[in-house]
């Protein structure tokens, strides 16, 4: 099996993975609720995110946690969307960038996961 190389590769990884995450019956109406007719943008920022991430191409300059942020998410979402991911890639890539993709997207789930836990737990506290 081949490491992940190129544009092809990602465009490959990245359409692959959400068309399973859309099929998803926990985590896929959560994305079609936010994203309604704008998959294409999505997946255009996520080539873009993936290929910087991986492969040193800076072709992403966003905030990636700020969309998270009012989603209706917690630990168990982001577990299945780390499943599907690491499943994903599992099935057609392996080598160091395949295991850098699933170390990354890991740490970032995690991230995302505490602060949205935090922020929540900051906003239930009484004003006194
Ligand atoms: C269950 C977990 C997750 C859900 C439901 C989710 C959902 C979404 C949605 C709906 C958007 C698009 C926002 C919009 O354009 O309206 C988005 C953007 C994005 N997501 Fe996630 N996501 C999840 C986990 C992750 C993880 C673990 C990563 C780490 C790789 C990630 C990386 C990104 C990035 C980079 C963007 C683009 C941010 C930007 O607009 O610049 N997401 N996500």
């Amino acid at each position: 099996m081949q490491d992940i190389q190129n544009l092809d590769d990602i465009k490959q990884m990245v359409n692959s993975f959400y068309d399973k995450v859309r099929q998803d019956e926990f985590i896929g109406p959560i994305f079609d609720e936010q994203i309604q007719d704008r998959w294409e943008m999505h997946l255009e920022k996520m080539y873009g995110f993936w290929q910087t991430v991986l492969l040193d191409i800076h072709a992403y300059s966003g905030s990636p946690f700020p969309p998270h942020a009012r989603l209706p998410i917690q630990k168990e979402h982001f577990d299945r969307w780390m499943v599907i991911f690491t499943q994903n890639i599992d099935e057609q890539f392996a080598g160091p960038i395949a295991d850098e993709a699933k170390w990354r997207a890991g740490k970032m789930a995690e991230m995302f996961n505490y602060k949205i836990e935090y922020f929540r737990n900051a906003n239930q506290k009484p004003l006194t």
